[in-house]
């Protein structure tokens, strides 16, 4: 693979910048490929219900595409009040509303004559309701466990947000054909490596889209470096919601041995949590509700990742050369401002079930602190 494809970027395409980097831990042991995985057959197996599935969905970038200039240094803010990013986010709304509601107001004021009425700068009403809208400036990447709910999920999540989805197995298929196929003919070493190719190339695509990986694209390491420079949500569940609510008739593996699901997670689990930046239960919400929390997380993602922009920016303006003293009095207000809307962490794990220990719904993990 070569160097740009490593950095998560083609020639020519710009440089993601590092996650954004609130505290919190995160393993930064890089678990190996797993050895002598017996994943091929297996997976082989499973693979007969990704033949059957739509080409990958890539509607035009719509016209709202966000986030064209979140690199691009801003004037520091005022510190905010402490709070969650699923409160940010609902409080985005309520802003988002508040605007609306002043606007009619001051709209009024002006076609009955009242000058009273207080009025505000347009440009700033402006810039609060585009930032708390924002997405992140990257792919928004789903893995987890098979059946777990990452095409589903993602593709609403994706509408929801109005940008492409795309299936990391489906463009699979339609470049080689069914995955049982190509297990038995060529392998899983040879399916691992065009798999992580196409993930490489999906991920150095520009702009703000929604990837869903196969089931088994973490044990490539490369793969899991290049998904250090990406939001991550972890979609996990049980082995009792999955034999519930899967098409098993579509999955032989789960018709054959239903216990398979829990012995490929807990080989795997470690390397999903590596990369995980946010863990959702899907066996513990309904596909709407999910969906919610996920665009609010994304934007909560996005917001974070504005203000680790803005840091950077203004030590970059306090070094020789920079902008000097109003420079580190910004750094002050802008750290503040990146410490504040860190979601907090929750721990509701189930212990005893299939998949136990399992991450809560909306765990985050320390994002990016490990980044380089
Ligand atoms: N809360 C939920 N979120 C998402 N999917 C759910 C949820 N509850 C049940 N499901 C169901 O779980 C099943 C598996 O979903 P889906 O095919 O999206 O999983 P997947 O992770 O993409 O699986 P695979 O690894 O095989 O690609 C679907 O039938 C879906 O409707
Ligand atoms: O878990 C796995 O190893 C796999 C999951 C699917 O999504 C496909 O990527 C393929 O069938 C392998
Ligand atoms: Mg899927």
């Amino acid at each position: 693979m070569s160097g740009a494809r490593r950095a998560g970027r083609r020639a020519g395409a710009p440089a993601a910048a590092p996650k954004p980097a609130p505290p919190g831990q995160r393993s930064s042991e890089s678990a190996g490929e797993l050895p002598g995985q017996s994943l091929g057959q297996q997976s082989g197996q499973r693979a007969g219900d990704q033949s059957g599935q739509p080409a990958g969905e890539r509607p035009g970038q719509p016209a709202g595409q966000r986030g064209q200039d979140a690199g691009r240094p801003r004037p520091p803010r005022r510190r905010r009040p402490q709070r969650s990013g699923a409160q940010s986010a609902d409080e985005g709304q309520s802003a988002s509303a508040a605007t609306n509601s002043g606007r009619r107001q001051q709209g009024e004021a002006e076609a009955s004559g009242d000058a009273t009425q207080p009025r505000r700068p347009a440009k700033r009403r402006r810039r609060r309701r585009g930032g708390g809208n924002r997405l992140p400036e990257r792919t928004i990447v789903f893995v987890g466990p098979m059946a777990a709910g990452k095409t589903s999920l993602g593709r609403r999540v994706a509408k929801e947000l109005g940008i492409p989805f795309v299936d990391s197995d489906v463009v699979f298929v339609r470049k080689h054909g069914a995955i049982t196929d190509f297990f038995a003919a060529h392998g899983e070493p040879e399916f691992r490596r065009i798999e992580a190719e196409i993930i490489a190339s999906e991920l150095a695509e520009p702009g703000t889209r929604i990837l869903a990986l196969g089931g088994g694209a973490v044990l490539s390491e490369s793969t899991r470096e290049l998904l250090r420079r990406h939001p991550t949500i972890l979609l996990m569940t049980t082995q009792e919601a999955v034999l519930r609510t899967a098409n098993i008739s579509r999955r032989p593996l789960l018709r054959d041995d239903p216990s398979a699901w829990g012995r490929i997670l807990a080989e795997r689990k470690p390397l999903y949590l590596e990369v995980a930046d946010v863990t959702f239960r899907t066996d513990r919400a309904g596909k709407e509700q999910l969906t919610r929390r996920v665009v609010e997380w994304a934007r909560a993602y996005a917001r974070r990742e504005r203000a680790a922009a803005q840091v950077a920016a203004v030590h970059a303006a306090a070094q020789p050369g920079g902008r000097g003293p109003a420079a580190s009095e910004g750094t002050e207000t802008v750290q503040a401002e990146a410490d504040t809307s860190i979601p907090a962490k929750a721990d509701t794990n189930h212990p005893g079930e299939p998949g136990a220990n399992l991450p809560a719904e909306a765990e985050t993990h320390g994002v990016g602190e490990d980044q380089d």
